[in-house]
């Protein structure tokens, strides 16, 4: 069984829109809890276009699956990370500005760095994973980090996948076998989809989760529109 792990900074983009509280990102989470993820995932970026700082601090208490707390490791995100002990931090090398995650760890050129970031949050009982991509050396110098997990960065693949090809999941079974033959866990994300989840989970052994958030909120949105719509056309006959 791999576990879902929902990614919910979409839902903070639209509650972000309009500066009200709708929709209720807390609410939401507990709500998604409900409905069976096993798991909820943030990004606060440092200009907080979709998670807040605040976000992270009011949802802690209340989810009662397992928290991933992605970002950049700067100062000021890891403070937070160590203040709120998730059950897991994933560290991303995104620039302030990315639009979204956009490359892995090079995990040679920042082995030291990384080793002692990842060992404080371990020294507080936090489960650390880093955002690599299928490159087997960036997979077998991930293990000198200290990391309990590498995630998988899955934007190639979904990439390809879309475009009818298929092959592109191989470095990623690939990559996944090298990292439990080094003792890591597996975790995987970025565009995954109801599309391309399937195959990927059937050719890559041992994955631990997935993080989804951008394709199952719009996924969300689709499969919830026509309901929707049903309800206000019943209050306007
Ligand atoms: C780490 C990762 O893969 C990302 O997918 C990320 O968490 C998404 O962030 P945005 O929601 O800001 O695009
Ligand atoms: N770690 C990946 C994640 O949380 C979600 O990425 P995406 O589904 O929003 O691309």
């Amino acid at each position: 069984m791999t576990k879902l792990s929902v990614n919910i900074n979409k839902i903070a983009t639209l509650r972000n829109a309009r500066g009200g509280n709708i929709p209720d990102v807390v609410q939401m989470a507990k709500d998604i809890e409900t409905f069976g993820a096993e798991g909820i995932t943030v990004h606060p970026r440092p200009d907080e276009r979709h998670i807040t700082y605040q976000d992270v601090l009011d949802l802690s208490p209340v989810l009662t699956t397992e928290f991933n707390i992605e970002g950049n490791p700067i100062t000021k995100f890891v403070n937070l990370v160590l203040q709120v002990k998730p059950a897991q931090v994933t560290l991303v090398p995104d620039d302030e500005d990315a639009i979204t995650s956009n490359a892995g760890w090079d995990t040679i050129r920042y082995r030291d760095f990384l080793k002692e970031v990842i060992s404080g949050f371990k020294q507080n009982g936090i489960r650390s994973s880093i955002f690599v991509d299928p490159n087997p050396d960036m997979v077998k110098a991930a293990v000198e980090t200290g990391t309990d997990r590498i995630e998988l960065y899955t934007e190639a693949y979904a990439k390809a996948y879309a475009n009818g090809d298929k092959n592109a999941v191989k470095a990623y079974a690939e990559c996944a076998k090298i990292a439990d033959d080094l003792g890591m866990k597996v975790n995987a994300g970025h565009d995954l989809s109801l599309d391309n989840i399937g195959y990927f989970k059937e050719q890559v052994p041992h994955l631990e989760e997935v993080s989804i958030g951008h394709a199952l909120i719009s996924e969300a949105l689709y499969l919830g529109m026509e309901k929707t719509i049903g309800e206000y056309l019943k209050l306007l006959k």
